[in-house]
């Protein structure tokens, strides 16, 4: 299996490359994203035959399709073994019915208590596997609006073969969120509070991929879901769930909490394997630039505004790239010229072909602050389950959407309301309780800089770190 890039055929000229390679390069050097050359499948057997198998064996299953002749199979298992293993749930992600037709997926159970420890927690040990062989040490830089950052400090923290800077937007993320990365001592660990946005963050670290002497004298890699390992690692969850809830037998619909586009794109390729998915509702909070491409045909940069589901609050989601590259027919030269001119205006019309293909899969609904508060509190009157404000949006969007004939509805409960104790609490006078990762969190020293939204001030914060 090789992996090309979104901008494959323009002047940038990526070279198709292995799984491995395209899991530790990140942005492919055309600046586009990596994606498979063909997506494999799954017959509706095998996909039925998921049901009451081990998460691990189900994440193993899905990564050999992809990783091809790179890791034999044994290794990948023990590598999702070891992964899922800290995972405090034993269905590792488990699926929990609130109403008749409608499931909350449970994806908190892991280190940092978010769904990013999924793919991290592999990612960690993939990065292990791969540079161990190759004696190498990289340096990864990530760009996190709270939860990133922590998933990717818990797996990379005191391993030999990466370091890791965690950029933040100061002041835009929980303290929980903070503390998850700024309070572990590892050598190989530096945080960095940037003021600005997390996108202003995130385009900071796609232009050091694009500086090829940075790029080289840091050996630099990104695990942020430009990555193609944290979707594949993502798409696992959506074949467990919905072999729990019937499938492959009948259709299920799934509602996505959304910023970067990471997991409901992950959705969009569990589809492409065969899994039968009659729709992904793409909730956003009022930082709605997906929910407005999918209604409008316009995908439209606005200005960031802080919610109280920080995590998604992002203006320019990176894998929209992925699914427009698909939707153009992967048409390369065309997804080049569509992104660079959106780099340059903010803005991007649609083509009708494509956004009838991508309305195929995909509706957006962007949720109010005043309904995300009043979903937290309702969901806890009416069922018992205290809910974070990102599962929120989510849900709200679910309960304002039409269903898709009698396809039942699984909703991601993408973070632990721990997280997010402030949010719950206004919402419903109760605070969450803490399960035992975020305990003593509060009490730790924390340890970061600070920086303004300069890459070249960035940039030389990197190389010094990566030269000690
Ligand atoms: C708790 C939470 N929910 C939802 C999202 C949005 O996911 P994505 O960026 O993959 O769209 C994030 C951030 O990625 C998050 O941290
Ligand atoms: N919401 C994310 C933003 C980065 O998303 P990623 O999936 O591309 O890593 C966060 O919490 O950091």
């Amino acid at each position: 299996m090789k992996y090309i890039s979104t901008r494959t055929g323009s002047a940038g000229k990526a070279a198709p490359i292995g799984f491995l390679d395209a899991v530790l390069a990140g942005l492919a050097p055309d600046g586009g994203l990596y994606v498979p050359e063909t997506w494999p499948s799954f017959t509706a057997d095998e996909i039925a035959a998921f049901a009451g198998k081990p998460y691990a064996e189900v994440a193993a299953d899905v990564l050999a399709r992809f990783a091809g002749h790179d890791i034999p199979y044994d290794a990948l298992l023990e590598m999702c073994e070891e992964a899922y293993g800290t995972f405090t749930h034993a269905a590792t992600c488990p699926v929990k019915q609130l109403r008749p037709g409608q499931f909350l997926l449970e994806l908190f159970h892991g280190p940092s208590l978010a769904f990013k420890d999924v793919a991290m927690q592999l990612l960690g040990r993939l990065y292990d596997y791969a540079l161990s062989r190759q004696n190498r040490i990289m340096t990864i830089v990530c760009a996190t609006s709270g939860d990133t950052g922590g998933a990717a400090v818990e797996a990379f923290r005191g391993r030999r073969n990466a370091r890791i800077v965690a950029l933040f937007p100061e002041g835009r993320i929980s303290e929980v969120q903070r503390r998850f990365m700024t309070t572990v001592g590892d050598a190989n660990v530096a945080c960095l509070s940037v003021e600005g946005t997390f996108d202003d963050c995130q385009t900071i670290v796609k232009g050091m991929f694009g500086d090829d002497q940075f790029r080289q004298a840091v050996d630099l890699s990104g695990v942020n879901s430009i990555n193609f390992a944290r979707i594949v690692a993502q798409a696992v969850y959506y074949f467990t769930a919905a072999v729990a809830v019937g499938a492959p037998r009948r259709p299920v619909a799934f509602t996505v909490p959304t910023g970067n586009f990471g997991d409901a794109f992950a959705g969009w390729v569990a589809k492409q394997m065969g899994l039968p998915i009659a729709r992904i509702t793409v909730a956003t909070n009022s930082n709605d630039i997906m929910a407005r491409a999918f209604e409008e045909g316009r995908y439209a940069r606005g200005v960031v505004a802080a919610t109280q589901s920080p995590a998604m609050d992002i203006q320019i989601a990176s894998n929209f790239e992925r699914l427009y590259f698909e939707a153009v027919r992967r048409d390369g030269v065309e997804t080049d010229r569509a992104f660079r001119a959106f780099t340059g205006t903010g803005s991007l019309d649609l083509p009708p072909v494509a956004l009838t293909t991508m309305r195929e899969t995909f509706r957006g609904v962007s949720v109010s602050e005043e309904d995300t508060a009043r979903t937290i509190l309702a969901t806890l009157n009416e069922t018992g389950e205290i809910i974070d404000p990102h599962t929120a949006v989510a849900l709200a969007a679910a309960n304002r959407s039409p269903s898709v004939g009698d396809a039942p509805v699984i909703v991601l409960s993408t973070a632990h309301p721990a997280k997010f104790p402030e949010a719950v609490e206004a919402a419903t006078g109760v605070l969450p309780t803490v399960p035992a990762a975020a305990r003593g969190l509060a009490g730790k020293g924390e340890r970061f800089d600070r920086l303004p939204a300069d890459a070249d001030a960035i940039k030389a914060y990197v190389r010094e770190f990566a030269r000690r």
